[in-house]
């Protein structure tokens, strides 16, 4: 399966972030992706204040041009995330799947809440004006069974083993740490969700903008099942390609079987 993650800027309005990314897609068309995947509010500033403002309904403007390049490029399309907004004015922060014919074919709404006060660092606060979602998520491509959690829900390993047993071979993370998170879990997190549920993750981030009141930490990342990185990219707009074997998942949960040796009868 030939993954592609695009770490974008987030622009200065839908409008143009929806271009950047069409205008990306074109560039990577030759590469032949059979996935594409996209960061966190890839389109809407990284501030409690804009989530409502920006936010749409399921099926809105965004979805829609989103659902139409996932066809007309015949690709996976990991859409990141955006507010979406339901129709009691609750917003949430949810990643969109589409197939390569743009029907979604996934839908998940960030479970947990990025709410930290870390002194002399990063302070945010989403259920200001977010919801919490409170679903596992995994769907079906012709290369196997897929899950998809946001950014701080990594860091809830129960998460991460529900996908799994539910049959996630990958694990996509739209995501934007920053620079106090970042720097210090980044990398330790997604490879030890790799280690300990023996799948691929793709940890796809927007790029810095020194200028944002929230600054992302970048570094999109794509590891394996052993717990490599298999690439990672740095803190500006880049693309990253990997060609992921999925048999190498089943290799390694038989000749290091943690999954099947889990006891459930510790008490
Ligand atoms: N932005 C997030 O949701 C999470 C994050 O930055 C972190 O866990 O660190």
């Amino acid at each position: 399966m030939r993954v592609i993650q695009l770490q974008m800027q987030v622009k200065e309005t839908k409008d143009e972030g929806l271009k950047a990314l069409e205008a990306s897609l074109e560039k990577i068309r030759d590469k032949q992706p059979d996935l594409v995947c996209i960061g966190e509010m890839f389109h809407c500033p990284y501030e409690t204040s804009s989530f409502p403002v920006y936010a749409e309904k399921e099926g809105g403007e965004s979805w829609q041009f989103l659902s139409n390049l996932a066809k007309k490029y015949g690709i996976y399309l990991s859409a990141g995330t955006m507010p979406e907004v339901d129709d009691n004015g609750k917003v949430y922060n949810t990643a969109y799947v589409f197939d390569r014919e743009g029907r979604q074919i996934a839908k998940h709404r960030k479970a947990y809440l990025f709410d930290v006060d870390i002194k002399g660092g990063q302070y945010f606060k989403e259920s200001d004006t977010l919801t919490a979602g409170d679903s596992c998520t995994v769907f079906d491509t012709e290369f196997g069974k897929i899950g998809i959690c946001i950014c701080f829900d990594l860091r809830f390993p129960e998460l991460s083993r529900m996908m799994v047993q539910r049959g996630a071979k990958v694990i996509l993370v739209p995501a934007a740490f920053n620079r106090t998170t970042g720097p210090a879990h980044w990398e330790l997190l997604f490879r030890a969700r790799a280690v300990d549920n023996q799948c691929f993750y793709l940890g796809t981030s927007t790029a810095r903008n020194e200028q944002a009141d929230y600054v992302a930490w970048g570094h999109s990342l794509c590891v394996s099942p052993w717990g490599e990185i298999l690439g990672e990219l740095g803190a500006e707009e880049g693309i990253l390609e990997s060609d992921l074997d999925l048999e190498q998942v089943e290799r390694i949960r038989s000749e290091l079987p943690l999954l099947a040796a889990l006891r459930t009868d510790i008490r």
